[in-house]
């Protein structure tokens, strides 16, 4: 995790999730002049997932027109409630599978050391697994385990037919090559989609990767059930990390997008992401983008996951994204916040890598 960092954005207004009805109708909004195309959350056709919506179910079209409102404008990508949704659509999954073959998903995590914020995700990932009926298996190593150790482990999961996939928890300690083990993953067991493999498939037209890095596939997930165009707009990533920028960008093209990646040496950055349709952000700056730099009616997805200090949180600290939320609310037409956007569709997405990997290995469809 990045250190901890005070920011300006972070001393004005608590950022808000706009009540549902605001999403439905948008005549309890106040109106600014000009219209936009608001998002609703909807089952995708083109999810993975059979459709079952509850959350959605009262929402019969894809596209509301409505006004802008003068302020909280944008529409709150509610990640947390889409996660969940998916989560259910897994678990009736898992259950109709174990019911007709008896075969259960397994998913193996290796975490080495005793990072804080790594055990918190394990332990996060480990119940989601249990809430849905995925076994889980786990392997917790010191800091100072060898590398062969950690490529044993693997191996042993690699050869274990109860175990459909295998994670390993990043960043691994400095003294490990994080390749030679991320290699070291049976690609057919690759739910992280972290090998090399995998990525290259993601990269060239015409194949098929065997999974999807679970963040930036959670990010496309969101714009699909929300119902929101890819095809033929401008796209922007910020940041270009092979766990999630790389990917996002690859992810998007994929989907039609013209995409453009920002890092830490492009210059004036602002200007190109002002002309961005899309916008998806995964730098670990708090609050770095800021109203200013967006296109009025973008849409935008903060991956970014930042602790700044906060008194008067209990744990001391509170997360924000890279995204500065309280002004760029009032610019984009829909964003997702942090904590509740990106983060638990990342677990929602591991969880459904698992299943399919389960579903391939045993034929099951
Ligand atoms: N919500 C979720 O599920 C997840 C959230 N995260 C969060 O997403 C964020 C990014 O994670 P990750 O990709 O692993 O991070 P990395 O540190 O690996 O990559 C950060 C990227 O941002 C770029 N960058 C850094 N500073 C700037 C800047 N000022 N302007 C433009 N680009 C910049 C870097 O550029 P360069 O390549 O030039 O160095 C790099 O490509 C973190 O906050 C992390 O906690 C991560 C994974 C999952
Ligand atoms: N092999 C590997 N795969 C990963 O996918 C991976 C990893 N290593 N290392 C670390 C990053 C980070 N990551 C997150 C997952 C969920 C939340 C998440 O659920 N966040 C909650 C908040 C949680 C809280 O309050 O602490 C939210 O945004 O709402 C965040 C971050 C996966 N990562």
């Amino acid at each position: 995790m990045a250190s901890m960092i005070f920011s300006d954005c972070s001393s004005s207004t608590t950022a808000r999730l706009l009540p549902l009805r605001c999403h439905k109708l948008h005549r309890s909004c106040s109106v600014l002049s000009f219209s936009l195309r608001v998002f609703l959350p909807l089952t995708s056709s083109r999810s993975f997932l059979p459709s079952l919506s509850s959350f959605q179910a009262h929402v019969s079209s894809t596209f509301v027109s409505a006004k802008m409102a003068t302020e909280s404008s944008a529409i709150v990508i509610d990640g947390k409630s889409v996660a969940k949704q998916i989560r259910e659509e897994i678990a009736v999954e898992i259950a109709r599978m174990r019911e007709a073959t008896g075969i259960v998903p397994g998913l193996a995590v290796i975490l080495v050391g005793d990072r804080k914020d790594s055990a918190t995700y394990v332990r996060n990932k480990k119940k989601a697994c249990d809430a849905v009926g995925i076994n889980s298996f786990e392997v917790n190593l010191p800091g100072d385990t060898t590398e062969q150790e950690v490529l044993n482990s693997i191996t042993r999961f690699n050869e274990d037919p109860s175990v459909h996939g295998i994670l390993v928890q990043l960043p691994l300690p400095k003294h490990m090559n994080e390749e030679k083990i991320l290699n070291a993953v049976g690609i057919e067991k690759d739910v992280d989609g972290f090998h090399p493999l995998n990525i290259g498939r993601l990269a060239m037209r015409g194949r098929e990767p065997l999974f999807v890095p679970c963040t930036p596939k959670g990010c496309i997930e969101l714009l699909h059930r929300y119902g929101i165009q890819i095809k033929g707009k401008k796209a922007v990533v910020i940041g270009r990390s092979n766990i999630v920028g790389m990917p996002a960008a690859l992810l998007l093209q994929r989907e039609d997008a013209t995409v453009t990646i920002v890092h830490s040496r492009t210059n004036n950055p602002e200007d190109i992401i002002k002309e961005a349709d899309i916008i998806i952000s995964a730098v670990g700056q708090a609050n770095m983008v800021r109203g200013s730099w967006i296109k009025p009616g973008a849409v935008i997805i903060d991956v970014g996951i930042n602790p700044v200090e906060d008194p008067e949180s209990p744990r001391g600290y509170r997360l924000v994204g890279d995204v500065c939320y309280e002004e760029v609310v009032k610019v984009a037409s829909a964003v997702t916040p942090v904590p509740g956007g990106v983060g638990p569709m990342t677990i929602a997405m591991l969880l459904s890598n698992t299943l399919s990997s389960a579903k391939r290995m045993h034929n099951f469809n």
